[in-house]
């Protein structure tokens, strides 16, 4: 079985070097392409992935071709493909705002899988949300699946939750790793080297994400195993209530899905 990846830039490249580590498939069976060249022959050379000559080439010799170009460059590297895209092959986008219809109105045919991937796939610890077009089968599916579990988790929902997904859990690392930086230059301006402060931070976050993720408790329970009475966390609780904490990040969610809405 062979994987093709349209453009190695921040996410074809965390899902690539994600699968490669795991032994899911062999790196002669992945097939890149990026008008960058070095990106991919870098792969080449030090795990033996397949450059293809171009995104025509590479579509003819995969199974599976993995769309990872920015949502303005879809259309013309569908259009570009179309004429290698079979009833058989699966064409997997990673892109927000690329509906399945879009896809298939370029493709004409092909089976469409519309997926929101996140770079902690890089290390295997993403999460991407997937959603199938009517045409996928059943062994289609598994097939998806256990692409992306390579990467880490995944779920499938309704093709209109997508880009909500997109903002909760894509665009997150980015809200994510600014708090971390915020965490530690409190840290830092307390007195804390800034090595030491990112390892606190930086285990912090994703120590309390994996003891949702794992436990499946309310993070509000969790909130208040860490919260004394009279203690030290509910007076930094109190500041963050009070600069409306919660309500940014709500309004940063609602904002990254209506800009997939505009996107193309
Ligand atoms: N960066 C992220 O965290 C996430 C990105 N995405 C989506 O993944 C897609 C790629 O995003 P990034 O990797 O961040 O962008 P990027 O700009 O880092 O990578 C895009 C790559 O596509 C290549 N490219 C441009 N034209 C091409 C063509 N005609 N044929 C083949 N390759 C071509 C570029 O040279 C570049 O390497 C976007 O649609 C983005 O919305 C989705 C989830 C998360
Ligand atoms: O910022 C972006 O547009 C991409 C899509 C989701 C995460 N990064």
């Amino acid at each position: 079985m062979k994987i093709g990846f349209i453009g190695a830039g921040n996410m074809g490249m965390a899902l690539i070097k994600g699968i490669l580590k795991s032994d899911f498939v062999e790196a002669e069976d992945l097939i890149l392409y990026d008008p960058v060249r070095e990106k991919v022959e870098g792969l080449e050379r030090e795990f033996g992935t397949v450059t293809a000559k171009d995104n025509l080439e590479l579509t003819e010799k995969s199974d599976v071709v993995i769309v990872a170009v920015k949502p303005n460059v879809y259309d013309e590297v569908l259009k570009e493909i179309r004429e290698k895209v079979t009833e058989e092959k699966i064409i997997i986008t990673i892109a927000p705002g690329i509906t399945i219809d879009h896809v298939k109105k370029l493709l004409g045919r092909g089976k469409i899988v519309r997926t929101i991937p996140n770079t902690p796939a890089l290390i295997g610890e993403g999460i991407t949300a997937v959603t199938y077009s009517e045409e996928v089968k059943e062994e289609d599916k598994e097939l998806v699946r256990k692409i992306f579990s390579t990467c880490g988790e995944i779920v499938e929902i309704e093709e209109k939750l997508i880009d909500v997904a997109m903002a909760v859990s894509s665009c997150s690392p980015a809200f994510v790793y600014m708090f971390i930086e915020a965490l530690a230059d409190g840290g830092v301006l307390l007195g804390l080297p800034r090595d030491v402060a990112y390892k606190l931070a930086s285990k912090a976050v994703s120590g309390a994400g994996s003891m949702v993720f794992k436990t499946g408790f309310h993070p509000g329970q969790l909130k208040d195993m860490v919260t004394s009475p009279g203690g030290t966390t509910i007076e930094g609780i109190r500041v963050l209530e009070k600069s409306g904490m919660r309500s940014a990040v709500i309004e940063a969610v609602i904002a990254a899905y209506q800009k997939a809405k505009g996107l193309k």
